[in-house]
């Protein structure tokens, strides 16, 4: 199989609270949208109505090292006191398949998939402002105020390394920011689709 007929892998990161669920809820609802969302795992404990297999795969910190010490993540990284990473097995046959793959990570694990994968395609939601970060975290109701602190602050770092992604998208309406990425994911099958037929064009003459 060629590089133009395997799925396109997608990258979203963005700080805690700006609205990566919410957006990708929003984008996966709309019936023109063909992605495959990678389920990741965690050592986070589930937050009311969030469903094993669905939100996350909930395991505990021996599991999960047990899965870092097998080479079953693609990536991984200790976010506010708990592990979070991507299931390699899932993505690697979804992208053979010829689809595309949707991941939501925070930018640690987004650099480490980058090395494994550098034409992916990484796109880092962003908030309209800090108070307004500060605001839907604290409105989500979901985090203690100690958390709430700590999310904040791996925040302002998280902001630093919104440079080393191809595309930033500011999430100031929820509707606005899926069309956004829309638009760019279109673009980005565009670019491929010219590199593949200039590249079948080159073999046709030589
Ligand atoms: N464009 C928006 N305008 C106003 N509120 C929003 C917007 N997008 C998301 N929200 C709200 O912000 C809160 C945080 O959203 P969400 O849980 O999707 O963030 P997240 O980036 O996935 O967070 P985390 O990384 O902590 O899981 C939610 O209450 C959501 O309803
Ligand atoms: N590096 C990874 N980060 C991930 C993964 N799955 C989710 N996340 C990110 O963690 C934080 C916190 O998530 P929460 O559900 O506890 O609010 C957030 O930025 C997620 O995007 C993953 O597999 N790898």
């Amino acid at each position: 199989m060629n590089v133009k007929e395997r799925g396109l892998l997608i990258v979203l990161s963005g700080p805690s609270g700006v609205g990566k669920g919410t957006v990708r809820k929003a984008l996966f609802s709309q019936p023109d949208i063909q992605l495959q969302y990678s389920i990741s795992v965690t050592t986070r404990k589930p937050r009311e109505g969030e469903v094993d297999g669905v939100d996350y795969f909930f395991k505990t910190r021996e599991q999960f090292e047990q899965m870092i010490r097998q080479n079953e993540l693609l990536e991984w990284a200790e976010y506010v006191g708990n592990y979070y990473g991507t299931p390699i097995e899932y993505v690697e046959k979804t992208l053979q398949e010829g689809k595309d793959v949707f991941l939501e990570i925070e930018v640690q694990g987004a650099m480490q998939v980058r090395k494994v994968f550098p034409e992916a395609l990484f796109i880092f939601l962003a908030p309209p402002s800090l108070s307004e970060l500060r605001k839907r975290i604290e409105m989500r109701g979901t985090e203690s105020e100690e958390l709430i602190r700590d999310r904040l602050k791996a925040a302002k770092e998280e902001l630093e390394m919104m440079d080393a992604y191809d595309y930033v998208v500011e999430n100031d309406q929820v509707e606005l920011a899926c069309e956004r990425i829309k638009a760019i994911v279109t673009a980005e099958h565009c670019r491929r689709e010219r590199v593949a037929q200039r590249y079948k064009k080159m073999l046709e003459v030589e």
